[in-house]
Order: structure tokens, then C-alpha cells, then sequence
């Protein structure tokens, strides 16, 4: 490694993957005595992660390591930090960056957990962050893959893909998260991985939306597969890679998120499929379910590259109100026909 290991390693956000990113970091670095430090908003669930006994049926399946510990004071979780790792929900972003950046370290590396695209802006979590904090791309990294938290709690084996433009970095932040139950890759296409991460949560709003109503392994794998080949065209006409969607960022979280009951994107979507409105899916979700605010600017950054995503459009749809579950799939099943690898 030719960066020098960090002093701290700072996690924003004490939600399930934030939480349980720090463990995954904790148990990496544990026998180099570095601490990982994690940022909640409310004292009581700083104080939860310090104690170590709680009432979450969550925290208390996680085994977290003695190096990590929690507070809800952003200056004193900042502070001495070099790495610093982003996992809040996606549209808060913006806002909440404007506060940490005050407290970061002038040479800090910054990585990204989330997994939306901004409302308005359309941008990416690494664009919002480069906007916000002026940090040069090598400095600035994503962390996508399948990647459902409970099942890493539990330990349970996986892998991910951490992309930066500099390679160097990559590897730095691959290595300070290595863990018997965790296997990172490097990739440099931080476009790709960024972008399959965020469409597959819509594509697993509209696969719930299918088992909500009843539909078989056919329809769930016909929406997985044209919804590979819809985020596909939109990665390609914005630069990113191919091979980059054929990886754990891509098909791979495509898959688990797509087929697993843990995941909360697929779950809004199984109850939207039911039948309940929108408003009462949102009641019921404690967690964030990204693809819910993310499907507008995603369909929106396809208009404007003229990029066809009638999957994502049909989501937008019955978010928006303007379509039926029921009638989604006799949309979709009556566009023209056409070849299988035609773009558009
Ligand atoms: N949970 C997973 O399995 C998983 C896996 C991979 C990626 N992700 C991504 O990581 C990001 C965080 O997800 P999560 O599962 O930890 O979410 P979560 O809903 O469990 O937790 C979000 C955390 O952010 C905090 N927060 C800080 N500022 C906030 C604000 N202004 N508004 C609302 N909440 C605020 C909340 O208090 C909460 O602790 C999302 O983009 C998600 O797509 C989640
Ligand atoms: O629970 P979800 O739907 O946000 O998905 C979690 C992760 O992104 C799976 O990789």
C-alpha cells in the first residue's frame, strides 16, 4: 500500500448499511488499531451502537468490533479523519454535506455508500460531492455491489466493486475494507457502478410491483433482464463500460435486489403491487427505499440523452399516479416489436 494507512476512519450515517459498513471496516482494520468512528443524528442511536445492547433486532445480530464507536457530534467524528465514508439517504445529501465539509481534513478521501440520483439535478452522489466539497476525483470514490446489510451483518459472504478515477485510491479504500466475509474489487468506471447501483433499485420497484399482484418467475425475470439492457443503454451513451454491468455493481446487485424480501426497494414495490397508495408505502418503510425519489431524475437524465427506459418510465408512472399497477404490464407487452439488441 503506498498511501499511508489512516489515523480514523469516519462513517456518516447510522442506518442499517452505514452501520454495518463500519463493522465491515472495523473488522478490516481492527489489527492495525484503527478506530472507525460512526456518526448517528440522534444520541439515543449513538447511544445504542456505544452500549451495544439494544432493542434493534438489528444492532443486536451485528457483532460490532471493539474499534468502533458512535456520536452525534459531527466535528468530533471528523476530525482527524481520512477516510470518510457517506451513508445517508441520497436526497439529504446536499444539505447535509454543506455542514460536514466545514469539519473535514483538507486531504480527506471521501466515499460513497448511496444509492439515488439527485432530484433536480439529476446528478450522481460523486457529482453532488465534487460539487459541494470542490475535491479533485482522486480524492472522491463509490462502494456499489450486492450488497443487502443484513446479510453482511450476519456475516454472510459477499463481494463489491470500490470505483475511483484514480486506481491508487481504489486499492487504498479496497484494503482498509477486506474482511473474511467481505471481498471488494477495484474498478475505475465510477459512472457504471454508480448508475447500476441507482436503476436497479427502480427495476426492483417494478419487479415487486409484479409479485405484489401475483406474477411468476417468468414476468420477474423478463423485468430483471429488459431492465438490464435499459440501464445498459443508459450507462453506454454516457461513457460508462459494459463490462462494468456484467460485475457485482450491475447484474449482481440487479440479482439480490431483485430477488430478496430484505430488500426495501423490492418490498415498496410488492406493496405498491398489492394495491396500496403510494403515501401509505411510505408510512409503512422505516428504512430508505432510494428508487422511490430516484426514479423521476433517472427517467429524466434518459429524456435528456434520448435514451428509452419504458421500464423506468412505467415506474415513474405509477409513482406519479398516471398509471396503474394493473395496467403496467399490458403497457409494456404492447410497444412495438422489435429485435432484442436494438438500442432504444
Ligand atoms: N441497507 C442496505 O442494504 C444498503 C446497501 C447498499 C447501499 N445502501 C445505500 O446506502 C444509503 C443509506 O442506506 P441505509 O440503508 O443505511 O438507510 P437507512 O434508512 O437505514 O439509514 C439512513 C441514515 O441516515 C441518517 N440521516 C442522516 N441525515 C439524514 C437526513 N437529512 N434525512 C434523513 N436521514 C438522515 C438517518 O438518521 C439514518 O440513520 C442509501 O443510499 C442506500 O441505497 C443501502
Ligand atoms: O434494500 P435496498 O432495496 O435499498 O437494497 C439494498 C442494497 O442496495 C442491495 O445491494
Amino acid at each position: 500500500m503506498t498511501k499511508p494507512l489512516p489515523r480514523k476512519i469516519a462513517v456518516m450515517g447510522a442506518g442499517s448499511w452505514g452501520t454495518t459498513f463500519a463493522k465491515v471496516l472495523a473488522d478490516s482494520v481492527a489489527d492495525q488499531g484503527i478506530p472507525v468512528q460512526i456518526w448517528a443524528r440522534r444520541d439515543d442511536a449513538a447511544n445504542e451502537i456505544n452500549e451495544r445492547h439494544t432493542n434493534s433486532r438489528y444492532l443486536r445480530e451485528t457483532k460490532l468490533p471493539a474499534n468502533i464507536s458512535a456520536s452525534s457530534n459531527q466535528r468530533e467524528v471528523l476530525e482527524g479523519a481520512d477516510l470518510v465514508v457517506l451513508a445517508i439517504p441520497s436526497q439529504s445529501l446536499r444539505r447535509e454535506l454543506a455542514v460536514f465539509k466545514k469539519y473535514f481534513e483538507p486531504e480527506a478521501v471521501l466515499l460513497s455508500l448511496m444509492k439515488g440520483l439527485e432530484r433536480g439535478t439529476d446528478l450522481r452522489m460523486s457529482e453532488v460531492i465534487a460539487e459541494i466539497t470542490q475535491f479533485p476525483e482522486d480524492r472522491i470514490a463509490v462502494l456499489s455491489g450486492p450488497n443487502l446489510a443484513m446479510e453482511i451483518a450476519r456475516e454472510q459472504p459477499t463481494a463489491s466493486v470500490v470505483a475511483c478515477a484514480d486506481s491508487e485510491t481504489a486499492q487504498w479504500i479496497a484494503e482498509l475494507c477486506s474482511a473474511p466475509y467481505f471481498r471488494p474489487y477495484t474498478n475505475d468506471d465510477v459512472l457504471g457502478v454508480e448508475l447500476g447501483g441507482i436503476v436497479k433499485n427502480i427495476i426492483a420497484l417494478a419487479v415487486g410491483m409484479c409479485d405484489g399482484m401475483g406474477m411468476g418467475d417468468n414476468t420477474k425475470s423478463t423485468v430483471i433482464t429488459r431492465g438490464l439492457a435499459e440501464t445498459t443503454r443508459l450507462v453506454l451513451s454516457l461513457g460508462g463500460r459494459l463490462d462494468t454491468l456484467a460485475g457485482l455493481s450491475g447484474l449482481g446487485d440487479l440479482v439480490a435486489t431483485c430477488s430478496s424480501s430484505l430488500s426495501r426497494n423490492n418490498t415498496a414495490g410488492r406493496l405498491l403491487g398489492q394495491g396500496l397508495f403510494l403515501d401509505e408505502v411510505n408510512d409503512r418503510m422505516s428504512q430508505t427505499a432510494e428508487g422511490i425519489k430516484s426514479a423521476r431524475a433517472v427517467f429524466d437524465l434518459a429524456r435528456a440523452h434520448e435514451v428509452e427506459m419504458p421500464i423506468t418510465e412505467a415506474v415513474v408512472m405509477v409513482l406519479e399516479g398516471s398509471l396503474s399497477v394493473e395496467n403496467m404490464a399490458a403497457r409494456l407487452l404492447a410497444r412495438e416489436l422489435k429485435s432484442e439488441g436494438e438500442q432504444n
